[in-house]
């Protein structure tokens, strides 16, 4: 079947993806309890025993609450860089060694014919990362937590076949809405996360041959709606130029009360 993924959960209630080809099942951030987690695999027909390790893009806990449960329930390795593994071990509590396995940023691994890429990107945490996957001659980029999208990650992102892109909050939304001035403030910075207009312009730059599905993800449940979330994704790559036919790419959505269906990216 090759490379496909199903998005568990995402927004700021917690966030979990899992990557499979036919030889490897990966795990990504565990922003659920454990038990949660468990719950929603064995809708998707995944057993926690059979993944083969944990990668974690940040300590933030809505991507880290159940890690700690969940990796020694099912004695999962959890790869992680040294700063992150720093920040996460007090919230996370005792790992065993065998399992506690470091990925640098920007450092490429493999697990069976699954490749698997982290690279740097900007948000508030001790050194966050977001992952590409690839295997088959798929690509799949999972890209959320950022406060703005750097030359250097927009380069990773190329070529992509499908990507999970942060599409948080709508900017009027959020500056009329009840957070305080400091947290608003934290979201709209360079270190906090994409509005509906950025991955609009970020899409400008990436919307080339290869890329057939977006997702839009992490939106915000208080200043964001998904139907406003795709008009205005849209309505940048319109202004910008990009005009698509429905059989050559699509926007899809994720949910932060329910797993996505099973997508084969190619
Ligand atoms: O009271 C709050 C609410 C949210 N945050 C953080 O803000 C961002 C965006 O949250 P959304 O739920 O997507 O609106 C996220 O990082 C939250 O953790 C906060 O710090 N305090």
């Amino acid at each position: 079947m090759g490379l496909r993924f199903t998005v568990l959960s995402s927004g700021s209630t917690g966030n979990a993806t899992v990557v499979s080809t036919d030889s490897a099942s990966v795990l990504v951030d565990v922003g659920l309890s454990g038990k949660k987690i468990d719950e929603l695999l064995r809708e998707r027909e995944i057993a926690g025993q059979d993944l083969d390790g944990i990668f974690v893009t940040h300590e933030h806990s809505d991507h880290i609450k159940g890690l700690g449960a969940f990796a020694r329930r099912h004695r999962l390795p959890i790869y992680a860089n040294e700063r992150t593994w720093g920040a996460m071990l007090r919230t996370i509590g005792e790992i065993p060694d065998e399992q506690r396995k470091i990925l640098p940023t920007d450092s490429v691994m493999e697990i069976a014919d699954l490749r698997i890429e982290s690279y740097a990107i900007s948000h508030d945490a001790i050194e966050p990362v977001g992952y590409c996957f690839l295997a088959d001659g798929a690509k799949l980029s999972l890209a959320t937590d950022l406060g703005y999208v750097s030359d250097k990650v927009m380069r990773q992102l190329q070529n992509s076949d499908v990507m999970v892109l942060e599409s948080n909050h709508d900017v009027d939304m959020l500056r009329m809405g009840r957070y305080p001035w400091n947290i608003k403030r934290r979201i709209l910075g360079d270190t906090g996360h994409l509005s509906n207009e950025a991955a609009g312009e970020a899409l400008c730059r990436l919307l080339t041959g290869s890329l057939r599905r977006v997702y839009l993800a992490h939106l915000s449940q208080e200043h964001n709606l998904m139907d406003l979330a795709k008009l205005t994704v849209n309505t940048v790559l319109e202004d910008n130029g990009y005009f698509y036919q429905k059989d050559e790419f699509a926007l899809c959505e994720t949910y932060h009360d329910r797993p996505t269906l099973w997508d084969v990216v190619k």
